[in-house]
């Protein structure tokens, strides 16, 4: 009796065709599931559910094994005690991809090697307290430029204005002047718009959670992504303005006509260590990254709260008049009026603008309570959570620059902690408390329509890496128009 063999699924070509990438897929999800398994952390508990609780998590982004640290202590504990552990940065796909070394990576995206202990170094000495202390020339002249533009666009208190660009100059010009010694002069300059775009699309390559093809590997085989093609190209259009800035610092260097001392001419005169081309570079990228969209954010979601708390802009008015006589804040004034300057770390402290801070990776194995750390772990601190821990404050929810008067000493910890804490932080603040010292002196900030400014709900883009509030508009009433026309008239 002949056999007939029946033809199986396999036999068919069409199944063949149907079935081959389904085999592959599943086996690539069974052997990345054991990869992510493999990767969890013994000891640590992941979370269920939001929100996080318990000091520390052990939370899998795709294919990233992330440690979030969420209370004070163990944020303490963690990256001060074992700064030098902790004291790495990741190399992500959607931002560290294509870039040709870890030298021309912002400081605060680069791994620990040599080059970034050289980069530290020149960025400590262009941003600590003396330096800092050189820069109030810069601190006045675009604090009051910001007055001025409130004034102008606000028509003297008689429209509402948006004030995101007004800020937004400010805080960018700072950050010229003191890298290049070059000013961003106004908000219609269409190099001003460009850097705004540039330096926001940039950062968002950067965000945490924002790009899944850094956590899902399989997300980079989409071959309609652009994820690349924009990172090269707001990379190159960022190459032109910098080139720009370069240029006019080397011009002024060569000449002996740099009128403006920035940090890049001190480095070209004096060689700065043995800074290469793309490290001297790479402090430029992080004095534009670091400093601008952090400080503006944080002012802008102020400005909105304040306007929203006229009994806050009462106390604050009432501290500055006591404080300066009723005269105009001077800028050389170190931070001495405690209201403000528990103002200005209650805003950092209540909208918390980078809110896990920037990712850490560890170089050393770190214990921590019995669980153990191994070399090679990300680790986030969840900033957002240290700033709001219920042991440090009863009342975390609300915004009470009276805390900081009665507890001076308490950790703020949104600049983070440790070797990899923002480089720039006494100058932030410094810039925070001037800006606040000289707006609420001047002005009476009162709502035009609904502003929405709660930092837990009205996030302009939630993925984004810098929290950024919702478009609003307000008055900006002068207090005494004459008066402060006549500070201003010089600028
Ligand atoms: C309100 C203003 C600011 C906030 C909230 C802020 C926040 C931060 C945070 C959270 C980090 C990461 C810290 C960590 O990993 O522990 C950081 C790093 C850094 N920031 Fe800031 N920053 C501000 C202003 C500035 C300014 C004005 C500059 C420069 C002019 C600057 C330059 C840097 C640099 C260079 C780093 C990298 C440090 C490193 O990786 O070693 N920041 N900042």
């Amino acid at each position: 009796m002949g056999y007939y063999t029946l033809p199986t699924l396999s036999t068919l070509p069409f199944w063949n065709i149907l079935l081959s990438p389904l085999i592959v897929l599943l086996l690539y999800v069974v052997g990345n599931e054991y990869v992510r398994a493999s990767t969890k952390i013994p000891g640590l508990k992941g979370p269920k559910g939001w929100p996080l609780i318990g000091s520390l998590l052990d939370v899998q982004l795709g294919n990233t094994n992330v440690v979030v640290v969420n209370s004070a202590a163990a944020a303490k504990a963690l990256f001060q005690a074992n700064s030098q552990a902790l004291s790495s940065r990741p190399m992500t796909y959607s931002f560290h991809k294509g870039a040709p070394s870890t030298a021309s990576f912002t400081i605060g995206a680069s791994p620990y090697d040599e080059s970034l202990k050289r980069k530290k170094k020149g960025a400590a000495v262009a941003l600590n307290r003396p330096a800092v202390q050189s820069y109030i020339p810069y601190l006045d002249l675009e604090t009051k430029s910001f007055l001025k533009d409130l004034l102008h666009f606000g028509k003297m208190g008689k429209a509402p204005i948006d004030p995101l660009p007004m800020i937004q100059r400010m805080s960018l010009s700072l950050v010229t002047t003191i890298n290049w010694g070059v000013r961003v002069p106004s908000i219609e300059d269409n190099l001003f718009n460009e850097i705004v775009y540039v330096e926001e699309e940039l950062n968002r390559t950067r965000s945490t959670i924002g790009n899944p093809a850094d956590h899902i590997p399989l997300l980079r085989l989409n071959p309609f992504s652009q994820v690349s093609a924009t990172s090269k190209s707001l990379r190159q259009r960022r190459d032109k303005y910098m080139a720009k800035f370069d240029g006019e610092v080397v011009q002024g260097v060569n000449q002996g006509a740099n009128s403006r001392p920035c940090v890049q001419a001190s480095m070209l005169k004096y060689k700065e260590e043995t800074l290469t081309d793309a490290e001297l570079r790479s402090i430029s990228l992080s004095m534009t990254s670091g400093g601008f969209e952090t400080v503006s954010n944080s002012v802008h979601w102020t400005i909105g709260h304040l306007a929203l708390h006229p009994e806050l802009q009462d106390k604050a008015y009432e501290a500055i008049e006591e404080f300066t006589k009723s005269g105009f804040p001077e800028a050389a004034d170190d931070q001495k009026c405690a209201y403000i300057f528990g103002l200005a770390k209650e805003a950092l402290r209540y909208f918390t603008v980078i809110p896990l801070v920037l990712p850490r990776v560890s170089i050393k194995e770190v214990y921590h309570e019995d669980v153990l750390i191994p070399t090679g772990s990300t680790v986030y601190m969840n900033a957002w959570a240290c700033n709001r821990d219920p042991e440090l404050w009863s009342d975390p929810e609300v915004f009470r620059p009276e805390r900081w008067l009665e507890k001076p000493d308490a950790p703020v910890f949104t600049f983070g902690l440790g070797y990899r804490m923002c480089s720039a932080h006494l100058l932030a603040t410094r810039e925070l408390y001037l800006i606040f010292m000289r707006l609420l002196s001047s002005f009476r900030l009162e709502a035009s329509g609904e502003i929405r400014c709660d930092p837990r709900e009205d996030l302009k883009n939630p993925r984004d890496l810098i929290m950024a509030a919702k478009p609003y508009q307000v008055f900006c009433v002068p207090r005494d128009e004459k008066k402060l026309t006549g500070y201003l008239v010089d600028v």
